[in-house]
């Protein structure tokens, strides 16, 4: 029986659109394999609509997208805007009015991916960024704006609520994989109130999950880590601030933010859950079809095993491999790693004897 699903999208600025299109290329071609039926409602937001009447997301248009099995989202921000205007009013309105608390970022070294670290083994894990706290929830300000003067804060809230949901979501991923290990990434040497909470949290989750290996690593030392060894890593779990540095220190050390995908989950399911490249709308190459697809699209298969179709999912990252596996020095247009990752899902399809496309 066909499995219908909804999709709003939100293609969003700069490159969004190019990258966006390719990985509803990719889902359009894997659909009928998988006997998967996709409807999808266009959603126009970003710096077009925000310069033509001034909203970033009004609640009518959150409250569409709301209805949704899940969401599409390429990149938000632009320079013709004011820094935070689109970032808060619009991506960051939609992770937290959806509840977004598990960010999920994956980073994987695919055979053949050059890094600039040369041989750093197999690189595999996962970073369980919180999603809807820490410094990111606007709370702050500033006065004497402007003068010598001038006096600014942004204070990062951390609940026990609030961690203990998102710890408890890293232990469980950590158990699911096979080598268990799970390490707190914070500051607690010196962000003492907030990273206490996160190691007594971690702690007190820890006896329910007793085959997962605990860690800690201040957020500086994570870094070097990341460089240096990255195969140490399993399962990371963080606050929302650092999730988001470390993340684009993971793609630069797995080929590139070109490839990384990432899911703001919400875990229970009451809201759809949207998934989206780590990268933004990279103004620096939007409109000369230079963005590479495939963090988009491997965020189509993130989708997909959100929505209970993980063979789906595996097809798009094996054509994802083989593509990658075949790249050569000369530079592809956005379009034509599109169409090369479509063709190698319909060519895994056919030789598995599924009718694809
Ligand atoms: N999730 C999001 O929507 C998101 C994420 C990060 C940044 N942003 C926003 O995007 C705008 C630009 O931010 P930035 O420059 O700091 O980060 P960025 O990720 O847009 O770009 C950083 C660098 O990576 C390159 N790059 C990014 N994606 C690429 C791709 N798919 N293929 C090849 N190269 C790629 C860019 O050309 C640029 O040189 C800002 O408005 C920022 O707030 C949005
Ligand atoms: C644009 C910005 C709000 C966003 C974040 O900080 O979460 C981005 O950097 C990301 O990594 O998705
Ligand atoms: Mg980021």
């Amino acid at each position: 029986m066909t499995r219908s699903f909804s999709l709003a999208v939100v293609a969003g600025d700069g490159i969004g659109p190019e990258v966006t299109s390719q990985a509803l290329k990719v889902l359009d071609v894997i659909a009928p394999a998988h006997d998967l039926a996709f409807t999808t409602t266009d959603y126009d937001l970003g710096a077009r609509r925000y310069h033509a009447t001034g909203e970033t997301l009004p609640d009518s248009v959150l409250e569409e997208i709301r209805g949704h099995d899940a969401i599409l989202l390429g990149a938000i921000g632009d320079p013709s805007v004011p820094s935070g205007v689109l970032e808060r009013g619009l991506l960051l309105k939609l992770r937290f009015a959806l509840d977004h608390y598990v960010n999920l970022r994956p980073s994987k070294l695919f055979p053949g991916v050059a890094t600039p670290l040369g041989d750093p083994g197999d690189i595999d894990f996962v970073v369980v960024r919180e999603g809807t706290e820490g410094p990111y929830v606007g709370n702050g300000g500033a006065i004497r704006v402007g003068t010598p003067h001038e006096l600014a804060t942004e204070v990062s809230i951390n609940t026990a609520y609030g961690v203990e949901r998102v710890v408890r979501d890293a232990f469980a991923r950590a158990q699911a994989r096979p080598r268990k290990k799970l390490t707190l990434v914070h500051k607690n040497n010196v962000l003492v109130h907030a990273g206490h909470l996160w190691s007594r949290t971690v702690a007190a989750v820890a006896p329910e999950f007793p085959d997962v290996t605990v860690d800690y690593l201040h957020v500086d030392a994570a870094t070097i880590f990341l460089v240096t060894d990255p195969a140490r890593f399993d399962v990371i779990v963080t606050d929302n601030l650092f999730g988001d540095i470390l993340t684009d220190l993971a793609a630069a050390i797995t080929g590139g933010i070109g490839l990384a995908a990432s899911g703001n989950v919400n875990p229970d399911r009451t809201t759809p859950s949207m998934f989206e490249p780590v990268h933004g709308s990279a103004p620096d190459i939007a409109g000369q079809s230079k963005a590479d697809p495939t963090a988009a699209i491997l965020s189509g298969a993130l989708l997909l095993e959100h929505l209970g179709v993980p063979e789906a999912a595996a097809q798009i990252t094996a054509a994802v491999e083989a593509d990658i596996a075949g790249r050569g020095a000369v530079p592809r247009s956005t379009e034509e790693v599109g169409e090369a990752i479509a063709q190698s899902v319909t060519d895994l399809g056919a030789a598995e004897g599924v009718p694809v496309g």
